[in-house]
């Protein structure tokens, strides 16, 4: 069954400016679908939009059957608990002001409901929550009492990540997650999250304008440009002669043909 459909999604700024142009496709639960496409394509209002960040006039979205409605707190809400979300931007996401382990636990104190299946019967201190998430994303836990201006780009990264599956969501939404990371840092953090979606059978919708990177994570992907899919295959597809002009010239730039 399908845990996130999109269908005829369109979203408009202004009279002039149509970010989403018609968008329609779904993702089944474990599945990692990535979306690419040059800048200003609409990658990350389709983020904003999927997160309930952002309104929509146009189609619908429905996750797990229900409808994501931005306006509807109560549904925000029970929706939130099964969406976490990673930014490019780690600075703006994590707290100057705050050591990590309290960063680590904002969604879990967002939501006390939740006991996540990491931890054990026997209550553990917010601390110890902390270490483990630490863990999870291959970070000593030591660095529980560090302030994120302490860490590289690459170990933020993985402390959003941690956050981020702290509440075990079923969809993380990840816009960029690798763009500001040194090469072999963007490596190691494609992989961490490969090996959390296996192990956590989450669906992960990866957005970036880097289809090395989408094709790397992804069984499927997406290809937006102003606004509209113009292109949307299997991974198995990537090299078919029907590709799509434009995609074909991402993989060309990109040298992966
Ligand atoms: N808040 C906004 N108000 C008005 N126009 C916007 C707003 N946000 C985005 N846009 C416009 O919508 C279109 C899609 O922008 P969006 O940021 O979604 O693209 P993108 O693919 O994520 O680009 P980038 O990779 O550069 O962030 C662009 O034309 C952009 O200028």
């Amino acid at each position: 069954m399908s845990l996130l459909i999109v269908d005829r999604l369109s979203k408009n700024y202004s009279k002039s400016i149509r970010a989403l142009d018609n968008i329609s496709f779904c993702s089944t639960e474990g599945e990692c679908i990535g979306i690419v496409g040059e800048s200003g394509s609409g990658k990350s209002t389709l983020a904003r939009v999927l997160l309930g960040l952002e309104p929509y006039k146009e189609g619908n979205i429905t996750f797990d059957g229900k409808p994501i409605a931005p306006k509807n707190r109560t549904l925000l809400r029970e929706y939130r608990k099964n969406v976490q979300m990673i930014f490019q931007d780690t600075t703006s996401t994590l707290n100057p002001k705050l050591p990590i382990w309290k960063s680590l636990l904002e969604p879990l104190s967002n939501f006390k409901e939740i006991s996540p299946s990491y931890l054990g019967k026997e209550g553990s201190s917010e601390r110890e929550i902390a270490e483990v998430l630490l863990e999870m994303v291959g970070l000593d836990k030591h660095m529980v009492d560090r302030y994120p201006g302490e860490l590289s780009g690459g170990q933020k990264q993985r402390v959003s990540i941690a956050r981020a599956i702290s509440i075990e969501p079923s969809l993380l939404v990840c816009d960029e997650p690798t763009a500001s990371l040194d090469v072999t840092v963007q490596v190691q953090i494609l992989h961490l999250l490969k090996e959390l979606q296996k192990k956590n059978n989450m669906t992960i919708l990866f957005i970036s304008h880097d289809i090395r990177a989408v094709t790397f994570l992804c069984e499927k992907v997406i290809v937006l440009k102003n606004g509209s899919i113009v292109d949307q295959f299997g991974l198995e597809e990537l090299y078919h002669r029907e590709r799509h002009p434009y995609t074909k010239a991402l993989i060309k730039a990109a040298e992966i043909d």
